[in-house]
């Protein structure tokens, strides 16, 4: 695993002990060179990347660093400066579930329907009846996401904590290899996101393996459960891949965060 100042940063989210049965089908994503920003104007040095099957990636950053602007570019939301990113086959699905903010708290609408509107798609909008099958898809996808008991309610009278599980449930519908989540856990208490946080880690390393991507502010949970950290920081001259001990041990990360989640440079406290 290398790590990267300044321009070029070469790395490959793999390498992993849990990646057993990987070959070339578990290749999801591909960033080559990938400089994000907005109107021509670079926020963060070039990074290559690869995202596989049963990775769970966490983006961390300082408030403002670029962390949903480089989410955007990853789903094609917003068009790179310069570099690509591509998905590896038609095929491959994504699917986003935006910071609670971003959503209309005043959608008139219950979760299950939020959550069945992850199977439509199309004309389908427009006649947003399911299929029997898409029902069932929804019912599980709210087991999972443990939002059956306010599949009823209506999601604008939803906590902060009960919205995310509702939008959790609706990824989960959409049956995507990908799941990329701005801040998935902001407003929930430690133990609803220590939850969320399991079920994301279940989602990647168990039989579904799908690519969890996720944005925290929490580092200690995101270092309890992820695999590749992807640190970035639109002042500093670093974007730094890799696991904990890289990210959290690199100067760039130390010189924002402090050498609290740094083993070798915290050994009274250590992770
Ligand atoms: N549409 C836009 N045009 C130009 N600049 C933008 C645009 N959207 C965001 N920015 C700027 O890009 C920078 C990065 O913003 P971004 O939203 O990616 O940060 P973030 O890391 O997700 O922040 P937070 O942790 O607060 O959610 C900020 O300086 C922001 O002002």
């Amino acid at each position: 695993m290398q790590t990267h100042d300044h321009a070029h940063a070469h790395t490959h989210a793999d390498g992993h002990a849990h990646h057993q049965h990987e070959h070339s089908s578990d290749l999801l994503l591909c960033c080559e060179d990938l400089v994000v920003g907005y109107n021509g104007k670079p926020l963060l040095p070039a990074i290559s990347l690869q995202i596989r099957r049963g990775t769970f990636l966490s983006v961390i950053g300082r408030n403002g660093s670029g962390k949903s602007t480089w989410f955007k570019t990853l789903l094609g939301m917003l068009p790179p400066v310069s570099g690509s990113v591509a998905r590896t086959s038609e095929h491959v699905k994504s699917a986003y579930v935006p910071q609670t903010s971003g959503i209309d708290a005043l959608l008139p609408v219950r979760s299950r329907e939020l959550v069945q509107w992850g199977r439509l798609s199309g004309w389908n909008f427009l006649w947003p009846f399911p299929k029997k099958q898409d029902r069932a898809v929804v019912e599980s996808a709210l087991d999972s996401a443990g939002a059956r008991p306010i599949a009823n309610r209506p999601y604008r009278d939803l906590s902060g904590g009960q919205k995310q599980r509702a939008l959790l449930a609706r990824v989960l519908a959409t049956e995507a290899d990908l799941v990329l989540l701005d801040e998935p856990t902001a407003s929930m208490d430690a133990v609803a996101e220590r939850e969320t946080m399991q079920r994301l880690a279940e989602l990647a390393r168990g039989p579904r393996r799908l690519a969890v991507v996720v944005v925290s502010h929490d580092l200690q949970m995101a270092a309890d459960f992820c695999d590749q950290f992807l640190f970035v920081d639109k002042d500093g001259p670093a974007i730094v891949l890799g696991d904990a001990n890289t990210v959290f041990c690199h100067p760039a990360f130390r010189h924002k965060y402090g050498d609290d989640y740094c083993p070798t440079h915290n050994p009274v406290h250590p992770r």
